[in-house]
């Protein structure tokens, strides 16, 4: 039998528009040798017709406000976070959301970074022991947490907006993953477009909503930040290349961008609904869920004696692909109660979604 994947880590190539796609590279290649015929050196934040089409479409998605000057592009988060790390000194305190994004915190930790980590109350990261910690940089994903799948109600936003004001030197990175899918509640504006003070670097990606291997990231400074980085990093190179680029800004401004996202949310949506259902009737009240409101998976723990590692074993006998919450857990402590798992449905197709949900009960139960 064939594997079946809960993995959040992919999307469905199978709903890619490749002959959209396609017909974009070619009108980037044939209009645009002036860009491709340059080693980037002239234009290292990117592109900077792209930087327009991504600035104008964030003002409309995500109630971004920002000039194309301050848009960063990047072969991924990790490295623009890289770059930004150089325009804070030594001393700054990190602060990021336990459980939160491995990949960020091992970057800190490679480069011997000060670093907390704040657990999470049912809104997001929690604002008291945000001000106990006390840090410079906090890390969030308000839009859908990065793993628990929490979104960060307006309330909250707002309360991390007033701390970044109280002091000087105290900064916001929105990593607004996972942004395009909202289900159930309407979009809440970035933090980033309710800031007045220039405290939040907002960082968004194309790997969800296009393709993870297109490599394709963005962040977006403050005024103050654009100028640290103009004098000391601008001397650093795109990572991202330009026919990406170019291909990406096509996808925008001829509407694929905007029909896809349509189609994909539609997708989506009857996946996790038949998903949700099958579950509630195989594990009833053995399975606790959270963060289905938005994004292409949520988090269930369920009741049971058996451990992670033995369920995952099982999983992994009946191909069945599945990530549990432990690898996120960043300090090393587990943070829940029960064996609690991600499961994602972007990569699962309706028709396999019975025999998934008996692979899994397999796993936990039998
Ligand atoms: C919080 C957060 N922020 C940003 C990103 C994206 O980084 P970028 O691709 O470098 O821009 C990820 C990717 N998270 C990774 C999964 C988490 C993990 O690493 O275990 C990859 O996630 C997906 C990629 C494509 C399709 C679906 C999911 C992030 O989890």
């Amino acid at each position: 039998k064939n594997w079946i994947s809960f993995s959040h880590m992919s999307v469905d190539r199978s709903i890619f528009p490749f002959d959209s796609w396609l017909a974009c590279e070619h009108t980037a290649l044939k209009r645009s040798q002036l860009e491709l015929n340059d080693d980037s050196s002239r234009f290292p934040q990117g592109i900077y017709s792209v930087r327009q089409t991504i600035s104008r479409f964030l003002s409309v998605t995500r109630g971004v406000k920002c000039f194309p000057e301050q848009i960063v592009l990047g072969g991924g988060t990790q490295f623009l976070f890289y770059i930004l790390r150089q325009l804070f000194d030594e001393s700054t305190l990190y602060a990021m959301e336990n459980p939160g994004y491995r990949r960020i915190y091992e970057l800190l930790k490679m480069e011997q970074m000060r670093l907390k980590t704040i657990i999470l109350d049912h809104k997001g990261i929690s604002i008291n022991l945000l001000r106990k910690t006390n840090p410079n940089v906090v890390y969030v994903t308000p839009s859908h947490q990065f793993p628990s799948g929490v979104v960060m109600p307006i309330s909250r936003r707002i309360q991390l907006l007033n701390w970044a004001a109280e002091s000087e030197n105290r900064y916001i990175i929105e990593d607004d993953y996972d942004s395009e899918f909202k289900y159930q509640t309407d979009t809440i504006p970035s933090l980033q477009g309710l800031d007045s003070c220039g405290r939040v670097i907002y960082f968004g990606t194309f790997s969800k909503s296009l393709l993870p291997g297109l490599r394709l990231s963005y962040m977006i400074l403050p005024q103050h930040l654009l100028k640290k980085y103009r004098e000391k990093c601008s001397f650093i190179m795109s990572t991202s290349n330009a026919l990406g680029q170019l291909t990406v800004q096509q996808f925008i401004d001829s509407g694929a961008y905007r029909k896809h996202i349509k189609h994909m949310k539609q997708v989506y949506i009857e996946r996790q609904k038949k998903l949700i259902k099958h579950l509630k009737n195989r594990f009833g009240s053995l399975m606790t869920m959270h963060g289905a409101n938005a994004g292409l998976h949520f988090t269930a723990a369920f009741d049971t004696r058996r451990t992670i590692d033995e369920i995952a074993h099982r999983a992994k006998s009946c191909k069945l692909e599945l990530y549990n919450l432990k690898p996120y857990c960043l300090d090393g402590s587990y943070l829940y109660s029960k064996p609690a798992f991600i499961l994602g449905f972007a990569n699962l197709p309706l028709d396999k979604i019975d025999e998934g949900v008996d692979r899994l009960y397999y796993s936990i139960y039998q």
